[in-house]
């Protein structure tokens, strides 16, 4: 940092992407990133059922189909994808925003939004495919959350087998079986991303200053 705490080098913000099967963990991680004030946390419209313990604007923000594809239709969304037989999508405008002013943009999506976010912004994404430890226990944390109809989980479980075959589409892989570990090695992948070298901004100018600088 130079005196007035300005960086020396800034760096674009990048799109930090965490898929996986439902229950495996993306949304703890996700959340526990932005509350380490790690980046903004993409909110999507959905247009699935409020959980109980969830808010609106704060989890998602729970629209009707109707509007969900009116959405779509104006291209307002970066991504879109039905998942679970409800349709989901992430709102084109706080990404650009955030990702101007140099800040991360953390997202929870499945594997074809990821596809799509993908293709539109090469440069800036960087994915993270989740892992449960196993199958019994990917099951018994849907149920321990307790949060969906038992239908619901049925469902999830068997669309579970086929997103899981998507991790290798994905530029790291976390087992999420430690809590606490998983975090560490998300904050890892975060912090070496943030550094590579075609992410910052002047860094040509920069070290031409070094090069050319006068010492005595
Ligand atoms: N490492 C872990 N060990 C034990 N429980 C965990 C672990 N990680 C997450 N959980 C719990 O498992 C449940 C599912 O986690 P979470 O909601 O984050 O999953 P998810 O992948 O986002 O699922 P969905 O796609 O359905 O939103 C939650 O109750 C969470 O507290
Ligand atoms: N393609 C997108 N997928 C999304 C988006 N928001 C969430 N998701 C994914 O949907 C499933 C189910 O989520 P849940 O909250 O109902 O459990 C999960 O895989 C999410 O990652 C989105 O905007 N686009």
């Amino acid at each position: 940092m130079s005196q007035d705490s300005k960086p020396l080098v800034s760096r674009r913000g990048l799109i930090l992407i965490l898929s996986s099967p439902s229950g495996a963990g993306k949304t703890t991680l996700t959340r526990s990133l932005v509350e380490e004030q790690a980046g903004v946390l993409s909110i999507s419209v959905t247009t699935r059922p409020k959980r109980p313990s969830e808010i609106e604007g704060k989890h998602y923000h729970f629209i009707d189909v109707e509007e969900f594809k009116a959405m779509r239709d104006r291209d307002e969304l970066l991504e879109w994808a039905e998942v679970h037989g409800n349709f989901y999508g992430t709102p084109r405008k706080p990404v650009e925003k955030t990702l101007a002013a140099g800040q991360d943009m953390i997202f929870d999506i499945d594997y074809q939004g990821t596809r799509q976010v993908r293709e539109k912004l090469p440069d800036d994404v960087v994915t993270v495919f989740v892992l449960p430890p196993s199958f019994k226990e990917l099951k018994a944390r849907l149920e321990r959350r307790a949060e969906d109809a038992d239908e619901v989980i049925a469902k999830r479980l068997a669309n579970a087998r086929i997103e899981m075959e998507r991790w290798v589409e994905y530029d790291y892989v976390i087992v999420n079986e430690d809590l606490g570990q998983s975090f560490q090695s998300l904050k890892a992948i975060q912090a070496a991303e943030r550094l590579k070298r075609d992410r910052l901004v002047g860094l040509q100018e920069f070290v031409q200053g070094l090069l050319t600088e006068k010492i005595d």
